[in-house]
């Protein structure tokens, strides 16, 4: 069991906003992506943390099932968590749905905290945290927030057609799978995630998975990355 001890209960009242600065560039270095690197050793005192990157229809979703079926993660989707934030009809809901439905990136503070709790929740230690960091935003406030940096990084990286067209044919009644909001999706992933996909590069935690073929065989390729874990 992982729990973190200092709370952070603070952030939505001193939650300020703060802008993206990109500077224009897009940080497309494929050379320096690794799909080789090593996975640490996960020990049952500190958390085991993978992030799940990917535009909007790349599988990550769908990965992530077979990830903890196979290897016993508990799954944390950030779309989720924000999706049952509007759900529950929490006082952030119509903020979060309105960023939503425009294809934009929800504040940091707002989604950190609701995976920190999940987190602080869950009896496992192994975890798949799906759809985030999604900026450099997100990824640093989940940093100074959670105090780690995580110890796997998956890209799974699909072209845009196959993307817009498994978005549309996902019926799962979700406001922003309409074709508008996925243009502005798709440039926003453009903008703010490569960034993100470039620092963990540079780090060497970075596993670039062709998302494009069936999902048992794309899983195959996720598989080894995993195979010094047991269940
Ligand atoms: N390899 C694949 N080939 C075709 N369709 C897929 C594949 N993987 C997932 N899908 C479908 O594409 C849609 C988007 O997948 P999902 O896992 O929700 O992606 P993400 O979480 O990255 O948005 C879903 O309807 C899913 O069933
Ligand atoms: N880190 C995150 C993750 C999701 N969101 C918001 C914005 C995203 O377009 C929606 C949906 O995210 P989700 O990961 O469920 O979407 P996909 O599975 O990639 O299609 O939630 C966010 O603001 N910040
Ligand atoms: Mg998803």
């Amino acid at each position: 069991m992982w729990r973190r001890v200092a709370s952070v209960s603070h952030l939505f009242s001193h939650s300020k906003s703060t802008k993206f600065n990109q500077g224009g560039s897009t940080f497309k270095i494929w050379e320096t992506i690794t799909s080789e690197s090593e996975i640490p050793t996960p020990s049952k005192g500190s958390p085991f943390i993978t992030f799940v990157l990917g535009g909007p229809g790349s599988g990550k979703g769908t990965q992530c099932a077979k990830i903890v079926e196979a290897f016993g993660f508990t799954h944390i989707s950030a779309g989720d968590l924000l999706r049952r934030e509007i759900a529950s009809g929490s006082a952030y809901g119509s903020v979060i749905l309105s960023t939503i439905r425009e294809g934009k990136i929800v504040p940091s503070q707002v989604t950190v905290q609701l995976i920190q709790k999940e987190m602080e929740s869950s009896d496992n230690y192994k975890f798949l945290i799906d759809g985030f960091p999604r900026s450099e935003e997100n990824r640093k406030a989940f940093e100074q927030t959670i105090g780690t940096e995580p110890d796997v990084v998956l890209f799974f990286d699909c072209p845009e057609q196959e993307m817009v067209k498994r978005v549309l044919n996902r019926n799962q009644g979700r406001v922003d799978d309409n074709i508008d909001t996925i243009k502005k999706r798709l440039e926003i992933f453009d903008e703010l995630n490569w960034p993100v996909i470039n620092y963990y590069s540079q780090r060497g935690k970075l596993h670039k998975i062709n998302a494009v073929g069936t999902v048992d065989e794309i899983f195959e390729k996720v598989r080894p990355i995993f195979a010094p874990l047991s269940k």
